[in-house]
């Protein structure tokens, strides 16, 4: 039966990640790094795309899984008639040649089990050259192009239709452990893994950096889970992060809204930064800041939105048309054009991010201010125009609320900067264009009539990043335009209690059907509920919210509440920032859980008013 999206679990060694079905199969990896070809693809095709299966030979055995404590070491337990047997799927901390493990342990009986490995490189496609290894090694060498993968086995392999089976039986107490290992195909073959030393050290550094994750109340382990997600999301050489390992899993079954998020968009990142510090996590908050600025170096009118997970520019989009989709859904894209759009709210964000860094410890440096001081001379020539925003539509560009807003906001950091730390910069002229824009959002950006701001100049229609404002510290959470706002939203975006991104039946993005209720916009209502004492709703809510999560504790960025069902790329990091910073919201309640939500020390703000006073 095909798999569900929420049917998968994440393995990962941050420099990429792999997704396991209940069924034992791993049906998505690109190897070596996040947004490399796919050597199993059969997420978005079918077990010919390439996958690596690994489980009993009975039909429909029962499942249980469960990450071994504070580390994303998968551990799938299957039940028969025959006995129980326990899978334990993970990837090691890189040490020369990338890996990934899978031991098979018997936990009762005599278990008959089927091994089947179908290797794909290039996005299913290429049907690699398949070698035995040399004696006394069991295994194969598979290689196709550029690409090589090594299988070392415990047990006999056999070839079946351009594929690699083995069937066995695991008895109690038995244990088989499987390696299979890539390299490129002009090196040796890379030699064998020390796999039970590789586990202690790659369980121990799971288990150390989890175990320093901030508590959360309540809420600790949830957060502590998605913070353990978050760190599988980050590209380790350079502290890039991706939006999700995944590409094309539908925002609504057989829609053409399938995107590719194995890239770094300053907005998630910084919103992932932010999240770090609040979990205490300052050593990886200080390697995505050293992404940021590396990588924004250079002219500041050449900023991009987004970037490849070691800075690389061009990210152009084409279709996979050898993969049918995920439940049909096509195109399947690799690459993504947003890397061309116009999204101003990215230098609030990074103004801001870098702000909270230095508020927490991570100075800034000249350099970094030269640099933050150039992009802010570019925002006061572009602030005024139009842009694509963070919903990234595809039709045209507009005068966004939130991407005003963000502007703003970037001024507000930047004034702060100086009012603060004493940075040097034109103090006199940032403050009265911070001035000018609130004035021109509470003019043009807000509607009167509905007593809410609007999603864009002109319209009269709502988005949910209009949520954000009060946390933002646009506005005190009291200001009955804030309040207004949230309930526009309630009344317009609320589907069966989740939150959508807006009405895609009334607004125009460029692109045909629907989508599900956005997650991270859910949280962030819970941070409005939060923030303007609705205690009570922003509790249900964020625990009706941590229901959602699949089995391992893992969301996908959308989510279908009538039919039940996770929609697009998975896991995704927005949402489970969302979830950090919710759950420290709702945990923290003194005044310096507003400040570090908002970025605002204390101090005059003739603007953002009452709120952070
Ligand atoms: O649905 C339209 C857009 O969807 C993607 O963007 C969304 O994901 C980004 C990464 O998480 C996030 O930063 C953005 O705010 C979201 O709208 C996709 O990448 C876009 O190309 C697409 O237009």
């Amino acid at each position: 039966m095909a798999l569900r999206i929420e049917d998968y679990a994440l393995i990962g060694d941050t420099e990429t990640a792999a997704l396991v079905g209940r069924d034992g199969s791993v049906d998505w990896l690109c190897w070596p790094r996040f947004d490399s070809g796919a050597c199993f693809a059969a997420l978005l095709g079918s077990p010919d795309h390439g996958r690596w299966r690994i489980g009993p030979a009975a039909r429909e055995p029962q499942v249980r899984r469960a990450y071994r404590d504070g580390t994303i070491i998968l551990e799938t337990c299957f039940e028969t008639p025959e006995g129980a047997v326990m899978l334990v799927d993970w990837m090691p901390v890189r040490n020369g040649a990338p890996h990934l493990v899978r031991q098979v342990i018997g936990q009762r009986g005599r278990v008959p089990m089927r091994m089947e490995l179908t290797l794909r490189f290039d996005y299913g496609r290429d049907v690699p050259w398949v070698t035995q290894l040399p004696d006394g090694d069991e295994g194969i060498c598979a290689i196709a192009g550029p690409d090589m993968a090594v299988l070392r086995s415990p047990v006999p392999l056999r070839g079946e239709d351009m594929r690699t089976v083995a069937e066995f039986e695991v008895a109690e107490g038995q244990s088989l452990t499987f390696t299979l290992a890539y390299g490129p195909s002009h090196l040796p073959v890379p030699p064998p893994l020390d796999a039970e030393a590789a586990a202690a050290e790659t369980e121990a550094a799971w288990r150390d950096w989890a175990g320093k994750v901030e508590e959360a109340g309540p809420w600790t382990e949830a957060v502590r889970r998605s913070a353990v997600t978050l760190k599988a999301l980050t590209y380790r050489p350079t502290g890039g992060i991706v939006a999700a390992p995944t590409t094309s899993l539908p925002e609504w079954p057989g829609n053409e809204r399938n995107w590719d998020y194995r890239y770094c968009w300053l907005r998630d990142a910084t919103f992932t930064l932010l999240a770090l510090l609040r979990t205490g996590h300052v050593e990886d908050a200080r390697a995505w800041r050293d992404w940021l600025l590396r990588t924004t170096m250079g002219s500041p009118s050449q900023v991009q939105i987004m970037y490849g997970i070691a800075g690389e520019r061009r990210l152009s989009e084409w279709q996979v048309d050898w993969l049918p989709g995920f439940e049909g859904s096509k195109p399947v894209r690799v690459g993504n054009n947003a890397h061309r759009q116009l999204q101003l709210d990215i230098y609030g964000e990074l103004m801001d991010a870098l702000h909270q860094a230095h508020r927490r410890g991570l100075a800034i440096t000249p350099a970094a201010w030269d640099l933050q001081r150039s992009l802010m001379d570019h925002l006061e020539k572009v602030w005024e125009e139009p842009d694509e925003g963070l919903w990234e539509p595809r039709d045209r560009r507009r005068c966004f609320t939130h991407s005003k807003v963000m502007a703003w906001a970037a001024l507000d950091r930047a004034v702060r900067g100086i009012e603060a730390f004493g940075l040097e910069g034109p103090l006199d002229r940032w403050r009265a264009l911070r001035k000018t824009i609130h004035a021109e959002i509470c003019d043009k950006g807000y509607d009167a009539d509905r007593g809410s701001f609007v999603r864009s100049y002109g319209s009269r229609e709502v988005d949910a990043s209009l949520l954000l404002l009060p946390t933002i510290g646009f506005l005190p959470p009291e200001d009955p335009r804030i309040r207004g706002t949230i309930a526009a939203v309630e009344q317009d975006l609320l589907t069966d209690g989740l939150v959508r991104r807006y009405r895609t039946e009334h607004v125009s993005d460029g692109l045909s059907g629907r989508e599900g209720a956005f997650l991270a916009c859910s949280f962030w209502l819970v941070d409005a509920y939060a923030l303007t004492g609705r205690r009570a709703e922003a509790v249900a809510l964020y625990e009706r919210l941590l229901a959602l999560r699949n089995d391992v504790g893992l969301l996908s960025e959308e989510y279908d509440p009538r039919g039940g069902a996770m929609l697009g790329n998975f896991p995704q990091a927005f949402s489970h920032v969302a979830l950090v910073n919710a759950g420290y919201t709702l945990a923290d309640t003194g005044p310096e859980a507003r400040q570090l939500r908002t970025g605002t020390p204390a101090g005059p703000d003739p603007e953002a008013g009452r709120a952070h006073a």
